[in-house]
C-alpha cells in the first residue's frame, strides 16, 4: 500500500529538507500543505495515514483540532512538531491524542529517525488492518484439492507460475474458486509480505469503479468532498485481483491498460500520474475471444492480460475431488457454526456425486452449511440435502463418478448407477468401491454372495426410487416386480421412500 504523508510546517525550509530525506521511500507520497489559515481544512480531508503538522497548525482548542483528525477514517497518526522544548506542552498534546511530540529544535538525523520509525509502524498497522481484522480463510496453494487428475495437472500449472510477477489471468465458470486461487497464488508469491486487494468490477456503477479503482481527488465530482485512494494505490507492493474483468466498461479498459504499461495511475481530478508497485491478477467467467469479437473488450488488453491464463476445472469435470471437498467444509463449518457433525452418509456423498454443480464449489459450501445446519444428529443424511441435489439435476457427466477416499463403512450405501458409468474402472476397484472388502475375510461364499445380494439390492432400490422420486409403483415398475414385492423387499432392507420423495 502507498503511503501518504502529509507535511504542514511553519518552517518551509524544514518542510523541504525532510520531504527531500525521506523521498527515497518507494511507498510513501508526500503531500505538502504549507501553513496558511486555509491548509488545515485540506490537510483534514487528504486522506492522509500520517500527518507531520506544527503546532501553530492546530485549531485551538488543541484537544477537539486533534480529535478531528484522530475520528478521521484512515485512523491517522499524528506528529506535532512544537516550537519550544516544554515538557509541559508535549504533554498537554499527547494527552489530547498526538502520536508523538518532536521539539522542531531537534538534530535533524534524529527528526527523521522518528519519522522512519512511524512510518514503518504505519506499514505494519496498515497489514494489520488489511489481514487480520477482516479474519478472512488465507488460502494456501497446498489445500486445494487435487485428487482428481484434472486438478493435478492444473496445480503443476499453478506452480511453474506462483513466483513469477506476471499479470494472470484465471479463468473458470462461477464459483469455481478464481479469487481463492489469486489469494492462494498471492500469498506463496514474494509479494505476500504486500497487501491483497479485490475489486470486482462489475460490482460498481461506471465514475464508482473508476474512483475505486484509481481514486479521487478532493471536489474531482460532485459529492467528494474528500480524497480517496484507489485500489492500485492499496495494493502497492502487493497484489490486486480484478474480479469479472470481462465487465469492465470499454473506458476503464483503455484506463487500465495504461496502468498495465506504464504502472501509473491518475486519480480522478488530477493530472499528477503516481507510480504503483502492483501484480495485477484478472479474472473472467466469459468468453473474452468473443467479447472481443462483439466488441465489448480491447484486444490489446487481452494480450496484456493473458500472458499467463489458467483454466479452473469446473467442479463436474472433477467429481473424483467432491468427497475430499465435503469433508473439508464439514470440518470448516463444524468449527465457525459450532455444530457436532462428525460425516455424512454414503448415500448423501453418493448423490452429491452425480450432482452436476453449476454454482461450483461455493455451490457445494452452501449445501454443507445448509445441511449442518439441518442436520439433527452428527452425521448428514439425504434427508439434509435440498430437493434439487437428491433429484440429481441433470446429472450431467455420470461415468466421471468415483467414490473414492469416501471411507465407507460397512452397512451404509449409496445408489449406484447401474451400467456404463462403471465400465473403465478395474473389477478389483468395483469390488472396492462397493464394498468393505476386508471384512469378507474367513467368511465362506453363500455367507459372502448373501451379504452382497442383500448390499446391491439395496443400492439397486435406492437406486430405483432415486430415479422414481420415491414413487413405490413407478420404481416397481422399473424394477420390473410388483410393488408389494418391492415394499416387503424396501422394509427388509430398511429403506424409506421419504428420503426420496421431491
Ligand atoms: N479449492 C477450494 N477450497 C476451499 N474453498 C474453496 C475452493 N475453491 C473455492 N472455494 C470457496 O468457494 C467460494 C467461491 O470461490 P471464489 O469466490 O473464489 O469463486 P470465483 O470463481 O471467483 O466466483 P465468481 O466467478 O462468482 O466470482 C469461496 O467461498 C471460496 O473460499
Amino acid at each position: 500500500m502507498l503511503l501518504r504523508l502529509a507535511l504542514a510546517i511553519d518552517d518551509k525550509k524544514l518542510e523541504t529538507k525532510i520531504a527531500g530525506k525521506l523521498d527515497f521511500l518507494s511507498d510513501l507520497q508526500i503531500k505538502h500543505f504549507g501553513a496558511s489559515n486555509t491548509a488545515w481544512q485540506s490537510l483534514v480531508r487528504s486522506c492522509a495515514d500520517i500527518f507531520l503538522i506544527s503546532d501553530t497548525m492546530i485549531p485551538q482548542p488543541v484537544e477537539s483540532g486533534l480529535s478531528i483528525l484522530n475520528n478521521l477514517p484512515e485512523n491517522p497518526m499524528t506528529i506535532i512538531l512544537h516550537g519550544n522544548e516544554s515538557s509541559a506542552d508535549h504533554a498537554r498534546l499527547l494527552a489530547a491524542g498526538a502520536d508523538s511530540v518532536i521539539y522542531s529544535g531537534v538534530v535533524f538525523s534524529r527528526l527523521v529517525e522518528v519519522m522512519e520509525t512511524v512510518i514503518d509502524s504505519r506499514r505494519q498497522y496498515n497489514l494489520m488492518d488489511r489481514y487480520d481484522r477482516k479474519g478472512r480463510l488465507k488460502p494456501k496453494l497446498s489445500d486445494f484439492i487435487s485428487e482428481s487428475q484434472q486438478m493435478q495437472i492444473f496445480m503443476e500449472e499453478v506452480h511453474q507460475v506462483v513466483t513469477s510477477d506476471t499479470t494472470l489471468l484465471i479463468l473458470g465458470e462461477t464459483g469455481v474458486g478464481k479469487e481463492h486461487l489469486a489469494k492462494a497464488i498471492h500469498a506463496e508469491s514474494p509479494r505476500s509480505n504486500g497487501p491483497f486487494i479485490a475489486v470486482n468490477t462489475a460490482a460498481l456503477p461506471e465514475q464508482l469503479l473508476e474512483s475505486e479503482l484509481f481514486g479521487h481527488g478532493q471536489g474531482a465530482f460532485t459529492g467528494a468532498i474528500r480524497a480517496r485512494r484507489g485500489s492500485f494505490e492499496l495494493a502497492h507492493g502487493g497484489t490486486i485481483f480484478l474480479d469479472e474483468i470481462g465487465d469492465m466498461p470499454l473506458h476503464l479498459q483503455t484506463k487500465l491498460l495504461r496502468v498495465l504499461q506504464e504502472y501509473e495511475i491518475v486519480p480522478i481530478g488530477s493530472e499528477e500520474p503516481t507510480w504503483v508497485d502492483v501484480r495485477v491478477i484478472a479474472a473472467t467467467n466469459k468468453d473474452l475471444e468473443q467479447e472481443i469479437e462483439q466488441g465489448r473488450f480491447r484486444r490489446d488488453l487481452f494480450y496484456r492480460i493473458s500472458v499467463i491464463s489458467l483454466t479452473i476445472p469446473p467442479l463436474s469435470s472433477r467429481k473424483e475431488d467432491i468427497p475430499a471437498l465435503i469433508r473439508t467444509f464439514i470440518s470448516h463449518y463444524r468449527k465457525r457454526i459450532g455444530r457436532d457433525v462428525l460425516g455424512i452418509s454414503d448415500d448423501a456423498v453418493m448423490v452429491m456425486t452425480r450432482y452436476a454443480w453449476p454454482g461450483n464449489v461455493r455451490e457445494l459450501m452452501n449445501v454443507i452449511e445448509r445441511a449442518m445446519l439441518l442436520c439433527r444428529g452428527n452425521i448428514i443424511t439425504l434427508k439434509n440435502l435440498p430437493e434439487g441435489i437428491l433429484t440429481g439435476g441433470d446429472h450431467e457427466n455420470e461415468n466421471n463418478i468415483s467414490t473414492s477416499g469416501s471411507g465407507r463403512a460397512s452397512g451404509d450405501s449409496y445408489p449406484l448407477d447401474t451400467g456404463q458409468n462403471l465400465q473403465d474402472v478395474s473389477l478389483c476397484n468395483q469390488a472396492n468401491i462397493m464394498f468393505n472388502v476386508s471384512e469378507w475375510e474367513g467368511k465362506t461364499l453363500p455367507q459372502v454372495r448373501q451379504e452382497v445380494v442383500k448390499e446391491v439390492e439395496k443400492i439397486f432400490i435406492e437406486q430405483v426410487l432415486l430415479k422414481a422420486k420415491g414413487r413405490v409403483g413407478k420404481a416397481a415398475t422399473m424394477a420390473g416386480i410388483h410393488p408389494r414385492g418391492l415394499y416387503s423387499k424396501m422394509k427388509q432392507l430398511g429403506i424409506e421412500k421419504e428420503r426420496f420423495k421431491k
